[in-house]
């Protein structure tokens, strides 16, 4: 009678772990970025410990602030290379390897039943794997850093399932944003969301990433997909270690249950400054932008680069659009397939693999009163500068929303 993330608590804790229990988990994998793995070291070092838990199961990607942007900037990377160095952390990936959630993924550390840990809200998107995945803040890393430790309440868990088949130029992207709009911000507050359907099964690993990432948007401590062939296809011969995938059982108790219907979604628009003020497109009134953005966690991958790419071939651009690639490794096969040329050519930036202008840290940034159609997963008031307004889309309604410089439904390009 357990969920997923009882069953993935009840083996990481060594007792049989149920909702609202608090239990101390053996973590399997910890990672913390640029951004954050400055406090955590500061608080590790205050801890007086002198050395981590275990070098080979921390990763430390840069990708929030890179290349550096500031003095400031390149000195805590300094630092933070130097931390690396000294404890010989063996999964450093720096600056223009990629995106955090795109890199553990890519280098086999987000498992089926594995408690994956990140110092980043989003670490939710290795649930995409039939993983654990959940952000913690700095400190409460710098605990992992020391022990492999952490303590945990066992999340509730919520069931949504979505049936059916999207329609041509509807995506990943627009489904989760639709469960978001109807749940609300808070709709799943320290719930674990497990996802099942046909709509899901029938999701490429690039999509269910999408999926998972935002399950914290409303709130959820994780979000959950059962892994199956996809998944164990992705993870073959890439897998860092050997890992064993967990089920829910039949009996699961799960405190709501939710059913969507792929059949009948519409491209989705999630309007500034909340993630869950989502509306149809067709329901929006029409909205100029100054700025499109393509890339993140969220909808950085191949896939989506290779959605864009089809929209924006033999066209020209309207107003700024820059692209990130979410990894090297993503830009790599997007340089191979002729993805970047068809980009380029028909007007847009590239930024080297990272983070970019999605928290406004760095590279992007929009100016008051502008208007950016970004596929990030939030849209927060001031995110991406100061005074301007992010409306949410997926990959296909941004680079449509490119050529004309308004929101654009794709199926109408
Ligand atoms: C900088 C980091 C702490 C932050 C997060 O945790 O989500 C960032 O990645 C974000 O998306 O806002
Ligand atoms: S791409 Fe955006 S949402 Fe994802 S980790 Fe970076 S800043 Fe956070």
């Amino acid at each position: 009678m357990s969920t997923i993330s009882e069953k993935i608590f009840s083996r990481a804790s060594g007792k049989n772990a149920k909702a609202n229990d608090f239990v101390i988990a053996d973590v399997d994998f910890a990672m913390a970025h640029d951004g954050t793995s400055v406090l955590a070291v500061k608080s590790f070092k205050e801890m007086e410990e002198e050395k981590v838990w275990n070098p080979d199961k921390i990763i430390i990607p840069f990708d929030h602030l890179t290349p550096a942007n500031t003095d400031t900037t390149a000195a805590l990377h300094h630092e933070i290379r130097e931390w690396i160095k000294e404890q010989k952390i063996s999964n450093f990936y720096d600056v223009g390897e990629g995106i955090c959630h795109q890199l553990l993924p890519e280098n086999g550390f987000a498992l089926p039943g594995k408690l994956v840990v990140g110092a980043d809200s989003h670490s939710c998107t290795y649930g995409a794997f039939g993983a654990f995945g959940t952000g913690v803040g700095a400190t409460d890393m710098s605990e992992i850093f020391a022990s492999g430790k952490l303590w945990f309440k066992v999340p509730e868990s919520l069931k949504i399932t979505a049936e059916g088949n999207f329609k041509s130029g509807v995506y990943a992207k627009d489904l989760i944003l639709k469960i978001i709009g109807t749940l609300g911000v808070a709709g799943a507050t320290y719930k674990a969301a497990e996802f099942y359907g046909t709509a899901i099964d029938s999701m490429s690993m690039s999509g269910r990433m999408t999926l998972s990432n935002m399950a914290i948007e409303m709130g959820g401590k994780a979000g959950i997909i059962p892994p199956d062939k996809t998944t164990f296809d992705f993870l073959e011969g890439i897998a860092s270690e050997e890992y064993e995938p967990v089920y829910a059982s039949e009996d699961a108790v799960y405190s709501d249950e939710y059913t969507f219907n792929a059949n009948e979604l519409e491209p989705q628009i999630a309007l500034p400054h909340q993630v869950d003020n989502v509306n149809d497109i067709g329901d929006i009134k029409p909205t100029k932008l100054d700025q499109a953005f393509i890339g993140t966690c969220t909808n950085g991958r191949l896939e989506d680069l290779e959605v864009a790419a089809s929209i924006l071939k033999g066209e020209k651009v309207a107003i700024r659009t820059l692209i990130v690639p979410a990894s090297r490794n993503v830009l790599i096969e997007a340089v191979r397939k002729g993805i970047i040329e068809t980009l380029l050519e028909a007007g847009a930036v590239i930024g080297s693999p990272g983070c970019g202008p999605c928290l406004g840290g760095h590279m992007g940034v929009i100016g008051k009163g502008e208007t950016c159609i970004s596929t990030a997963n939030r849209n927060f008031k001031g995110r991406m500068g100061t005074g301007g307004f992010i409306y949410l889309a997926s990959p296909a309604t941004a680079a449509a929303s490119a050529l004309t410089g308004e929101i654009t439904d794709p199926r109408e390009i």
